[in-house]
Order: structure tokens, then sequence, then C-alpha cells
């Protein structure tokens, strides 16, 4: 069975629309109705139900079409002003709202954003961390196709003198020497060495660099290869750019947990460069694959074009260094290390062992930007890649620093229409305070009369839920995974006292590399200490826990059972309580035991999905902890997931930061343009937005 992709927000349509979703808290769901109301091959079938409770409702917003215009731009007057405005976003209409995180007046402002610069020199001594076949033919032909002659002549020198005749190739029974199989292998380690040291680079359009680096910062990851060299050595010569904001201006020696659990300022504030090589496949031996395939991108995939070409295994991942930054206070261009040599480590060759591989020549240097306001002219926009329930998710290009961004509007006279403005700012405000890795980070946000503005990082490995309709299910290796990333980004969110409450692939991006990147979050509850209740009836029908069908309030608890059903939705490729009828999956989440397909009984997995889909929230594994204790993840290193060096066991297809393809083409084809609306909001109504303007520097410690 197979479920399409919800592509409407339920519950944000207008008040007056016949298709309506929006319920008061009051409203439970019918149980005794056996309407098909949410078909599961409907296209929103994985719909979220979005309710404003009584609390949360912010119904005296009205849009005065007859009033004077002066909102909108009266927020973006400088630094104190929108640290003043963000206090302010309690207004009178909203007092009654917790939605909205308690800010503290007194807040410091702590640096300036800026602007981040990273040259890359040349790189030494770089090994491979395991050995490849001696097979000539291909050293043969890397040395033919090397961008160095001379170098190209060496070698192929060197290869003929090194022919060992008495090699048998594998096609060659007879062992002779022929045209087409001519002593392809060499004796010995020959190969493993000849290749880090002598064969150099391919620069041409046809043959891709052998080596490439990958440079993360805030979970923008840039690529870029060497210009000449060998693998052993070369020369990179290459400048890259990161905006700094919010998550970068914290010490990132300042709150990891005693053990290393707590997240809210870890990995984000790093460098993170990796070192790839693609080797290619007919040089790397079985053996090698077998027992290293957690050093190759591909490792685990269980993709379909995976399993029909199973000698593709991926990039070989050479060496990471991990570099933090702490940036905080520098209000002058700094150079934080002038041509210095970095060394590559490598921490995934098994007991604890982490292993040099060479080194690399950088200049890191920060420099503040005083330009405080944004808006969309300081954008490209260059595709369409998303539609939101106000607006839609457009690729960009920030103009002065080159850097590509997904920017995402809203329409202030949707939300408001549709008394979506508590849910929208503490969208904005989550998205400000948190800094998790495996959350998907907010650069800036900016507003104009008629429209929100959200800039986050790009994103571009396609959603969690594209990936799991095209495989069906996932390993349990690569389910893992993926929970114990999300793990550490709800228990980042709790920590914070937020609820996010609409769990589900659909919310789940993968990045470049094939890490989590949990979006949207415009159903979080704000200031949920750990045994506040709220009732709002609001999440996905897969996915909501039974205290919460039950409308008797609901605790942070209803995230671990999202949890517990996303593991199970991974493994067997539905959610556990599924039906084509919505009434009946909520009888089935209320009633119905939890069943298990065969090869999960006894597993850890078994173990962890009952503890988690307790029924009864007072059952559930509610802890973070506890859940990271359990035996499920007893080979997972926290601090090591968190410091992202384990390497994801599935690397999406993507050719670079540009790449669009995992988006969907009915976006993709559509012309990028932020389209003129003619909306008229009251200054009141204007004044409800009065916290959105974000630039890192009202990032509060
Ligand atoms: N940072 C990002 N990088 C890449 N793509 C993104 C990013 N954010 C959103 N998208 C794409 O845009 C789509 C719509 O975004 P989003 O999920 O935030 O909208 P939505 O679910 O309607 O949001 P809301 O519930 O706030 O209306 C996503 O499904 C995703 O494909």
């Amino acid at each position: 069975m197979l479920r399409l992709k919800n592509k409407f927000k339920f519950g944000t349509s207008t008040p007056s629309s016949s298709n309506s979703s929006t319920h008061d808290k009051s409203e439970s769901p019918d149980l005794n109705s056996t309407s098909n109301s949410s078909p599961r091959n409907s296209v929103d079938s994985r719909r979220t139900i979005s309710v404003n409770n009584l609390t949360e409702n912010v119904s005296k917003l009205s849009i005065d079409q007859h009033s004077n215009n002066s909102g909108g731009t009266s927020t973006q007057n400088g630094s104190s002003t929108a640290i003043n405005s963000s206090i302010s976003m309690e207004t009178p209409s909203q007092s009654a709202s917790s939605d909205v995180i308690n800010e503290q007046p007194n807040t410091t402002v702590i640096s300036n954003p800026g602007l981040l610069t990273v040259k890359i020199y040349n790189s030494n001594n770089i090994q491979l961390p395991i050995e490849i076949n001696n097979n000539k033919r291909i050293l043969h032909a890397l040395a033919i196709n090397s961008n160095n002659a001379s170098v190209s002549q060496q070698l192929l020198r060197n290869l003929s003198t090194l022919s060992t005749p008495n090699e048998v190739d594998d096609d060659n029974e007879n062992g002779g020497l022929n045209d087409n199989n001519a002593s392809e292998y060499l004796s010995g380690g020959i190969a493993t060495n000849l290749l880090p040291s002598i064969i150099t680079i391919p620069s041409e359009n046809l043959v891709k660099s052998l080596l490439y680096l990958t440079i993360e910062f805030e979970n923008n990851v840039l690529l870029i290869e060497p210009q000449k060299g060998s693998v052993n050595q070369s020369t990179w010569n290459q400048v890259v750019s990161f905006d700094v904001t919010k998550s970068s201006l914290s010490n990132p020696n300042s709150s990891n947990g005693s053990n290393g659990s707590n997240n809210n300022n870890t990995g984000s504030n790093f460098l993170n460069l990796n070192l790839f090589i693609r080797l290619p496949n007919s040089l790397i031996p079985e053996s090698e694959k077998e027992s290293k395939k957690h050093l190759f991108t591909n490792y685990n995939s269980s993709s379909p074009n995976a399993a029909a070409n199973s000698t593709n295994i991926g990039d070989l991942l050479i060496g990471t260094i991990k570099l933090p930054l702490n940036l905080k206070y520098h209000t002058k261009q700094i150079r934080l290390m002038n041509h210095e040599y970095l060394k590559f480590n490598n921490f995934n060759l098994g007991q604890n062992l982490s292993k040099e591989m060479g080194e690399i020549m950088l200049t890191i240097e920060f420099k503040p930007i005083l330009k405080t306001h944004l808006s969309i002219d300081d954008f490209d926009l260059l595709k369409v890649i998303g539609k939101g329930s106000f607006g839609k998710v457009m690729q960009v290009v920030k103009k002065d620093t080159k850097q590509i961004y997904a920017l995402k509007t809203l329409r202030k006279q949707h939300i408001v229409s549709r008394m979506e403005v508590t849910h929208t700012l503490a969208e904005r405000t989550v998205l400000a305070r948190i800094n998790n890795p495996f959350i998907v980070p907010l650069k800036f946000s900016f507003q104009s009369p008629e429209k929100l503005y959200l800039v986050l990082s790009f994103i571009n490995g396609g959603e969690l839920f594209w990936h799991l309709q095209r495989e069906g299910k996932f390993s349990m290796d690569r389910s893992r995974f993926y929970i114990a990333e999300l793990l550490t980004a709800l228990e980042s969110l709790h920590e914070l006292n937020v609820i996010y409450r609409d769990l589900k692939p659909e919310n789940i991006l993968l990045d470049y590399q094939g890490h989590i990147a949990l979006c949207d979050f415009g159903l979080c509850k704000l200031n949920m200490g750990n045994d506040d209740r709220t009732s709002t009836f609001c999440g996905t029908p897969e996915y909501l826990a039974p205290e919460l069908l039950l409308n008797q309030g609901y605790t942070r608890s209803v995230d671990w059972w999202t949890l517990g059903t996303l593991l199970y939705e991974m493994l067997t490729g539905l959610p556990p309580f599924y039906d084509d009828d919505t009434n009946t999956m909520y009888r089935k989440i209320l009633q119905n035991p939890l069943k298990f397909p065969g090869f999960l009984e006894g597993s850890d997995a078994q173990d962890l999905l009952i503890q988690l889909l307790q029924k009864d929230p007072k059952h559930r594994l509610n802890d973070a902890e506890k859940i990271r204790s359990h035996r499920f993840f007893k080979d997972i290193d926290w601090q090591k997931l968190l410091n992202k060096s384990y390497l994801p066991p599935f690397k999406p297809n993507v050719e670079n930061l540009l790449d669009t393809s995992n988006f969907d083409q009915e976006f993709t084809k559509e012309k990028p343009q932020d389209s003129v609306v003619d909306d008229f909001l009251t200054e009141s109504v204007q004044k409800q937005f009065g916290g959105w303007t974000y630039n890192g520097e009202n990032a509060f410690n």
C-alpha cells in the first residue's frame, strides 16, 4: 500500500472555506463515523491539522481595508528597535497566548552578524584509509586522464616497468598478455601507494576531480575541488564564504551537557571539513567494501538503484576536520587563522581509533556586517522549490555573499484571516532560538508591509517522505541513524520548552550528505515545561497520540509517540495503526494492540517501539535520556552523532548546492518571482508581526 504526500496544511484554509478543517479544541473526532474523510491515496491524506484553541485565538485581529497603512516597515528601524519589538510580540490581543517565548527585556546584544571567509591553499600527505586493488588498467586510465602531462608520462612509464606477468587476470586464465587484460595487477601494495602519490587530478569536464572537500557551516555545505596536483599533494586555491548569524555566535564549548547530549549549542558552531575521494569501484577490493563500508557515502543504501548496482558504494571519506569557532564579540574584521595547516583525522577506523590522514592549509577571516535591514531586493530568486500554506518556498542567492538559501514567503493577510498569527510567530521564534545540527537553521527573517520572509539554509537532498516512498522501507541501520538524529532534535526543542507536534516524513529533509534537517515549525507549542499540558487538537492523522485524540490534554510526551510512529513507518513502510479511513484509524490508535511483522519480533527495535507507543502516556518512555540509553541505540556515540562524525548511511543524489533535482518539477519549472500583492493591513494588525525581523543581531544568550 502506498500513500501520497499531503500537500495542504489542514486547518489553514480560510474559516469560511467549505474545506476548512480548523477545529476548536473542543472538537474531538467522531469515532463512530466511518466516513472516509482522509483516503490514503488522495493528495491530502497526510494533512497537518492545525487548530487554534481558545487561548491561541487571535480572532480579534481584523483587516481594516479603510484604515491608513503605516505598519510593516515600522519594525525595521535598527537593532534596538528589533529587540524591543521582539519583546512586544505579546500584544494585547495575544496576551492570553502562551505561544510566545518569554524573552527577557534586558537581553544583551552579544555580537554582530558577519561574513566568515575560508581560504584553502594546498593539501599534503593525503593517505587513503583503505587498501586498493592493484589494478594497472585503472591506474593507466586515470593517468591518461590526468591534467599534468609530465606526471602522466612518468606514471605511464612507471606502470609499464611495474608489470607483473605472473599475476593472473580474472578473465584470462592463461594469464597471457594481450590488449584486453595486459597484466592488470601490480604486485603488493604498489597501487595503494601509487594512487595517493602519483595520480594527478583530472580537471577536464569529462572527468571529475578525484578529490573533493565539503565545507559546512550551520548546515550550509559547499563543495570545492582542487585545481591541480596529485591526491597526495594538491593545490586548491579556493575561497568560500558563509553568512554568520545567531547560532555561530555562541560559544561552542559552553553547553555540551555533561552526558554529551545537551545539544542546543553543539554542531552548528563548528566549521566541518570532509575530504572525499571518488574512487573508481574497480579499485576497491570486495573485502574493503565490506569491512570499511561505513567510510563510503552510500554504504547502507536500500534504494532500488543501489541494489541494482551493488558495486557502487559511493565516495570514500578520507578524513575530517572539525574546527570550533567562537565568533563572539568581534566587532572588527579579524583573521582567526593565518595560513595554518590543519590535520585531517579519520574517526571511523574502529576501536576508537583516530588516524591522521594528511593536512590542509587554511586562512579563516571574520568580518562583521553592519547592514541591519534585509529586503527581498538583497536576493536573486533562482527556483521555486515548494509551496507552504501561506506562500512559496524559493531557492535564492544572497547578492552580497553569494550564499544559496531557501526563502519561505508568507502572506500576512492569509495568516491573519486563518487565525495563524500565533503559530507563525512561534515558528520564527523557535527557529531563531534553536541551535541543533539536525534542525534547519534560520539565517534571517524580514518583512514587507504585505509579507513575512524566512531565510533558511537550503537543504537539497529531498524530503524523507519522498525517499521512503521510493524505497518502501528503510534498513534497521538507516532507520536507527535517522531516529537518533531526530531524537536529539526533539530533545533540544524540549530543552527550550517547545513541543514540536508535527513529526512526519514530510517535515524531514535530507541534507547534501544525508543528515536529517527537521523543518516546518508551524505547529510548535512554546513555553511547555516538562509536565505542562495543552489541548489544541492538531497534528497529522496517522501520527496523533491517543491522549490527543481523547481530548484530555497532553504534554510533550506526544512527540515521543510520534517518534515511535515514525520509526515504525520507516521499518515497515506504514504507520502502525494506518487505515484508509481516518476515523477507523483513530479508533485503531486508541484501541488496537500494536502488531509487528515477523522480522521485528524479538528485536531491540520492537522493544523500543513498544515503549514509545504506549497508549497511556504515563507508561510511555518519556525521557530523552532514557530513550538514548535504550539498547536499540547501544552502539551510538551521541557526541559523535552530534558532531556529525558518522557518515550517513545514504547519500542523496545531489550534484552541488544549486541542484534542485530532488524537488518536484511542478514547482521548479514555475517562474521564480515574489508576487506583488495588494493587501492592506491596519497598523494594529501590522503590530502583531513586530518581532519578526531577525538578522543575527537580536540573538539571545
Ligand atoms: N530549508 C529548506 N530547504 C529546502 N527546501 C525547503 C526548505 N524549507 C522548505 N522547503 C521545501 O518547501 C516545502 C514547503 O515548506 P514548509 O514545509 O515549510 O511548508 P508548509 O509545510 O506548508 O509550512 P507551513 O506549515 O508553515 O505552511 C517543503 O516541503 C520543502 O520541500
